[in-house]
């Protein structure tokens, strides 16, 4: 087993990150080490219930929990706060005290909904964190952030709230479709282009899903340590955490563009990613050759590197110009120095002019 802690004493946090195939085994004994509690809502959506929701159930029954199952549909439109109400109904029906467990067993819309309702419901209860997508174990149910989207654009709506374990078994993944397998792939690859060029290296030599598939446990944890790293410098995102938003300002304008229909979350941050870094190598702000390098692990790994309506960009900017992080109308935007090696840089989104002709000024 590969087992993380993270730790954050300024908020008195600390928690264990722990991977092993098939270790949703034994999620009712690690969910029974962590709670004197006797009851359990697991949230979940109605594709994961469908392969691991009775299992889970029937492990945590076994330990003695009185369990109720919440299962919503499956996608990013159950990731909005016209949900919440209808959560927060059944977690009271479900007779959810303070000091009883909410369980997120899904992907990263179930880890960021059920972790806000774990954030709000009586001030906060306990919340573990089961990720089964790989978008969901390498980034979004570590580090804290835990949201829904309004219609105005995504994650507007959120706090910081970590749970008290993440429990990974990457066998999960055996049962994702390969479009949200690539949607995961995304954000490996970020970590390798902001933080770690021999990991980068590493992702142009395992060409096919089954050749992740086979290093899955080291890929995950290195991944989930260098969030574990960045967020313990800087929990709340004020500066070195921005890193991890890389390729996410346009790729979050893109998701609100289509309705959060058609681009999912990994798709629109590798269009992101590789849009940002054409323009920026073109303005010499990044090494000659990046852009080219990223594209290529990008379509290995059956990512795209550029929208194919480029007429949609004017529109698009529209919703760049609304990004929540502005400050004094000024946009933060992380750039690639070169593979392995970024920063924030604020800017104006007259960055963004040469959108749709490959990062050459109009
Ligand atoms: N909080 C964070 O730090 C953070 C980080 C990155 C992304 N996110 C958010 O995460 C969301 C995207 O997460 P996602 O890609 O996991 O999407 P998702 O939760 O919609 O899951 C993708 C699809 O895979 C299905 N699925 C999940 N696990 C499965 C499994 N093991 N077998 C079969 N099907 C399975 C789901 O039912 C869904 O249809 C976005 O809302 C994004 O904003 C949050
Ligand atoms: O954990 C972070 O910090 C991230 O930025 C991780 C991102 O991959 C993730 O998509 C996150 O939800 C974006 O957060 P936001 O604050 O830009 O909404
Ligand atoms: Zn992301």
């Amino acid at each position: 087993m590969n087992e993380l802690k993270v730790n954050l004493p300024q908020a008195s946090v600390s928690y264990a990150i722990k991977i092993e195939k098939g270790l949703l085994q034994k999620v009712g004994k690690e969910v029974a080490q962590l709670t004197n509690s006797r009851r359990v809502a697991v949230i979940t959506d109605r594709n994961v219930d469908s392969y691991y929701g009775a299992a889970v159930e029937q492990q945590l029954a076994d330990e003695g929990f009185e369990v109720s199952m919440i299962v919503l549909q499956p996608g990013e439109q159950t990731k909005t706060f016209s949900m919440m109400p209808q959560i927060f109904s059944q977690l009271i029906e479900a007779g959810l005290t303070r000091s009883d467990v909410i369980v997120a067993l899904g992907g990263g819309v179930i880890g960021d909904i059920a972790g806000f309702a774990a954030a709000s419901y009586l001030r906060g209860i306990d919340l573990v964190q089961i990720p089964t997508s790989l978008l969901a174990q390498v980034d979004s149910s570590v580090g804290g952030k835990v949201g829904v989207d309004l219609p105005e654009g995504k994650n507007l709506v959120g706090s910081f709230y970590h749970p008290t374990q993440v429990i990974i078994d990457p066998e999960v993944l055996n049962t994702l479709t390969d479009h949200y397998f690539a949607d995961g792939m995304a954000e490996v690859i970020k970590y390798g282009c902001i933080w770690d060029a021999d990991f980068f290296d590493s992702l142009l030599t395992i060409e096919s899903r089954d050749a992740v598939m086979t290093e899955i446990e080291w890929i995950i944890a290195r991944c989930c340590d260098i969030k574990r790293e960045v967020v313990e410098q800087d929990e709340k995102d004020k500066g070195l955490r921005m890193l991890l938003n890389f390729g996410h300002t346009l790729g979050h304008a893109i998701e609100a563009y289509y309705h959060y229909e058609h681009i999912t979350h990994g798709h629109a941050v590798a269009i992101g990613m590789a849009t940002l870094t054409e323009i920026s190598e073109a303005r010499e702000l990044t090494e000659t050759g990046t852009a080219d390098q990223l594209r290529r692990v990008l379509k290995m790994h059956r990512l795209p590197s550029e929208l194919e309506d480029t007429k949609a960009y004017n529109d698009i900017l529209s919703f760049v110009r609304k990004d929540k992080k502005q400050l004094n109308n000024q946009l933060h935007v992380v750039l690639l120095n070169s593979i392995g090696t970024a920063a924030t840089h604020q800017t104006d989104v007259s960055f963004f002019d040469s959108l749709g002709t490959g990062g050459q000024d109009h």
